[in-house]
């Protein structure tokens, strides 16, 4: 017996798909676009001749369909961003004999003004949104928070949960990572979740205060305490974050004279500020960071112990992106979508090449590096989609990769080595434009130049 849907097949698909109020696209197994139906094409103010054998990429904004067909890994509710509004998109293989063969993609509305008075609802809300969160990142001196951290690897979603727990209370924390690995982003993530919230965020970088002027950075000076001293006196870090966070970046950098003054406030809760006749109660929550091997640091008397002890009740190390791949497509995206709206270049995707090149690449400069990376391939690049041309040179992955010989940390080293290498025959031997290149501070390349016998 004839069933209602082998005899109206073509009806049946007509009204489902072609005149359906959804979006529908079909891909094969290289991305191509196989089908696409009326409403999607009249959406895209595309001609349906037109689409068929182009790469999604080229016909979809921001589209994940060629992705979905290499992970084999549906994606259902995604929120894609296309011509100007925010779509929910689903994305789903398709299997034939066990072999990936393609994939349906459909990108919900149920009617366009509807859901555009819906999108501009939503939009309006954003913004509302990201405009209180600037206006209180502004007042309190944080720029970030566990928001702005991307990156969804099985090591950064434990990291965001132990930031999470640890975040309220007072308890000092320790951010231990390489350099540009995000301590930073981390310290104000910390800040933003604790109920220090509502008052002041401030950083002090240890490394770039000269030692003579670190007691009225720290402390503050009363007028006239010396010569040369401002009319009105100065107030010091420790006074400007009263009530807040007070964040002590690159520690292990902090000369021993400066240690002792910081432990002495740690332990009795109290500041003299130079010149001032009597102590003043201070109460800052204390957020430390460093790239540098304490411990090692405390063998050779360059780190106070007890101090160590004091700020590292807490630690929380980040690992390097080298160590999370599965992060580097996610954070490139992020990048790309931050440098978009800076610059305002309709850079809207990055090729798989390229991205395999960026997966295999050895990051020693961490997000920095691929900041800077994106950064240049999105000014460098003539098209919508940064490809492998727009990459730098250092980044073409060495012989070794691709024989595999060695074991992973050997392969590694050597790549580090290597970038390091390029990097400083890119600047022509100029060691501050290879740090700028590698996105890493002079501490973290130096150790690195000896470690690999470069310097
Ligand atoms: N997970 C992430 N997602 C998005 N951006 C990130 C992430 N981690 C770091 N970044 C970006 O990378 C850059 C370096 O981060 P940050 O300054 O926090 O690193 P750091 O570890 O403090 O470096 P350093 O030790 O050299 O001071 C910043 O511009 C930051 O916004």
């Amino acid at each position: 017996m004839a069933t209602l849907t082998s005899e109206y097949k073509d009806e049946i698909f007509e009204t489902v798909f072609e005149n359906a109020y959804h979006c529908f696209v079909v891909v094969d197994d290289q991305g191509l676009v196989t089908y696409m139906n009326n409403s999607y094409c009249r959406f895209l103010e595309l001609d349906k001749q037109e689409v068929i054998g182009k790469h999604v990429a080229d016909v979809i904004e921001n589209t994940r369909m060629h992705i979905v067909v290499q992970t084999g890994k549906e994606e259902i509710a995604d929120l894609q961003y296309i011509r100007g509004n925010h779509m929910i998109a689903n994305r789903i293989p398709v299997r034939s004999e066990g072999r990936i063969v393609g994939a349906v993609g459909t990108v919900l509305y149920r009617d366009t003004k509807e859901w555009m008075l819906m999108n501009s609802h939503i939009k309006d809300l954003l913004l509302e949104i990201e405009h209180y969160r600037n206006q209180l990142k502004e007042q309190h001196g944080i720029t970030y928070s566990l928001h702005d951290i991307a990156g969804s690897s099985k090591q950064m979603s434990e990291l965001k949960e132990k930031i999470k727990k640890v975040s309220p209370g007072d308890v000092s924390v320790l951010l231990r990572g390489e350099s540009g690995t995000g301590k930073e982003l981390f310290a104000h993530s910390i800040h933003h979740l604790s109920e220090r919230n509502t008052k002041p965020f401030v950083k002090v970088n240890c490394a770039a205060i000269p030692e003579h002027l670190i007691e009225s950075e720290l402390f503050g000076y009363k007028e006239g305490a010396f010569t040369g001293a401002k009319r009105g006196g100065k107030l010091g870090k420790f006074q400007l974050a009263d009530g807040g966070t007070l964040f002590l970046d690159e520690i292990g950098d902090m000369p021993l004279s400066a240690q002792v003054k910081i432990l002495r406030v740690l332990q009795e809760g109290e500041i003299e500020s130079i010149g001032s006749e009597a102590p003043k109660k201070v109460d800052v929550r204390i957020i430390a960071a460093t790239n540098q091997p304490l411990e090692q640091l405390i063998k050779k008397q360059l780190f106070r112990e007890d101090l160590f002890y004091r700020i590292n009740v807490v630690q929380v190390f980040i690992p390097p992106l080298r160590e999370r791949p599965d992060d580097i497509r996610i954070i490139t995206k992020f990048i790309l979508h931050k440098v978009r709206a800076r610059t305002g270049k309709r850079v809207m995707d990055i090729d798989p090449a390229a991205m395999t090149q960026l997966t295999y690449y050895s990051w020693p400069g961490n997000i920095r590096e691929l900041e800077n990376v994106i950064e240049s391939a999105v000014h460098l690049t003539n098209d919508e989609t940064i490809t492998v041309a727009d990459l730098p040179d250092r980044m073409h992955p060495p012989a070794n990769i691709e024989k595999r010989t060695g074991n992973l940390k050997e392969i590694l080293e050597l790549t580090e080595k290597k970038t390091i290498q390029h990097a400083m025959k890119e600047s022509k031997g100029d060691k501050e434009r290879a740090m700028q290149i590698l996105g890493i501070k002079k501490s973290s390349f130096y150790e690195k130049l000896r470690k690999y016998g470069l310097s």
